[in-house]
């Protein structure tokens, strides 16, 4: 789909043919982020890897990311922060099972990924941080998942006319569907399947991060020019007739969904793709596994399935409140998944 903001030409990708064509056949031309307002105020300027333009910078940093955060030597290494921070998840949520109160799983996932990021990249632990405050990270997150989705007209309108309207206009930039009746081993099955489905269905990136065209190029039969905006829609992939037979129920296949298919790119493909992949997946997994493997569920007194607002918005502030219950054979201070 071609649609022009302003004077900048915006090019929509929603199949896996043309996905392949702009991550494989094109990454090179099309490898570089545009100057979006929003994403260069919370990227320093453009200084962050994944708002950086492709180039010498980049290139260095994401040797450096590649080395120091997430080679396979350096994974294994930071598996002792990945432990301790579940066991804090399990014993958060023990404490609500004990006492039989609501717990925010929205809330209880967040601290652990974010204590987790944060004692990886920064060498210190979250939790005993005077100066961090958890609650307004997550604010600040959420802010800046917000701002990403926002377009300015500066970044559309010739210079001046766009800045003049964002000012006046005030466009000031400042649960999966699973039950669980299985046994362990069936748990862990079910739960890669969860995961793999949850990025098919509600990808946490619906519009892979925009990318920019450094040449004229030919995409599908059609002439894309130089400087065009590019977004590849993957939410629409994950849900096309042509490429799932029946996209709204689970699958259960053995698709991968690493960037070597192009009809499930929750991590993207190319020279851009989430560098952080085995890390998230990790997180992911750990993080699901201790909620699951160790506790039952249910809603609060009245409340059904129905009553879960299920529905996107793009942003990360749905919250899911439930009592964990321990069941007997783990009541006995377990710690967390390893
Ligand atoms: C389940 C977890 C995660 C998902 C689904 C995810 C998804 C994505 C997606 C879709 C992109 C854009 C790819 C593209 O535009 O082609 C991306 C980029 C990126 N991700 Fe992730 N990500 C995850 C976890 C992480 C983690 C844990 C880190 C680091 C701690 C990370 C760091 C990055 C960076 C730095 C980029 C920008 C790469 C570049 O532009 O060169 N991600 N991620």
């Amino acid at each position: 789909m071609l649609l022009r903001f302003g004077v900048v030409p915006v090019v929509v990708f929603s199949s896996k043919e043309a996905a392949k064509e702009v991550l494989k056949t094109h990454d090179l031309d099309t490898c570089t982020r545009p100057k979006l307002v929003a994403n260069g105020l919370f990227s320093r300027n453009f200084k962050d890897i994944g708002f950086t333009q492709y180039g010498e910078d980049w290139r260095e940093m994401k040797k450096l990311v590649g080395l120091e955060l997430f080679s396979p030597k350096k994974h294994k290494s930071f598996r002792y922060i990945r432990e301790e921070e579940g066991d804090l998840l399990v014993k958060k949520i023990s404490n609500s099972a004990q006492t039989q109160t609501l717990i925010d799983l929205r809330k209880a996932s967040f601290s652990f990924t974010a204590g987790t990021i944060f004692r990886l990249a920064f060498g210190q632990n979250f939790h005993q941080c005077d100066f961090m405050d958890m609650d307004r990270l997550e604010e600040l997150v959420l802010e800046a998942e917000t701002n990403g989705c926002i377009l300015a007209l500066t970044d559309f309108l010739p210079t001046g006319l766009g800045w003049l309207v964002d000012r006046i206009s005030g466009c000031g930039f400042g649960g999966s569907e699973c039950g669980n009746n299985h046994n362990d081993l069936q748990k862990v099955e079910y739960l890669n399947m969860v995961i793999k489905e949850t990025f098919r269905l509600h990808p946490p990136s619906p519009l892979l991060l925009p990318r920019e065209t450094m040449s004229d190029i030919e995409i599908q039969g059609y002439h894309i020019p130089k400087n065009a905006l590019i977004r590849i829609n993957t939410y629409t992939i994950g849900r096309d007739l042509k490429c799932w037979s029946n996209p709204e129920r689970f699958l259960n296949t053995s698709i991968n969904y690493k960037g070597q298919d192009y009809k499930l790119l929750p991590f993207g493909a190319g020279r851009r793709s989430c560098p952080g992949m085995n890390l998230g997946i990790t997180i992911l997994e750990l993080g699901l596994l201790n909620i699951l493997y160790f506790f039952d569920w249910s809603f609060p007194n009245g409340m059904t399935i129905e009553d879960i607002d299920m529905e996107e918005n793009g942003a990360l502030n749905k919250t899911l409140e439930l009592i964990p219950t321990l069941p007997s054979a783990l009541s006995d201070g377990s710690s967390g998944w390893r």
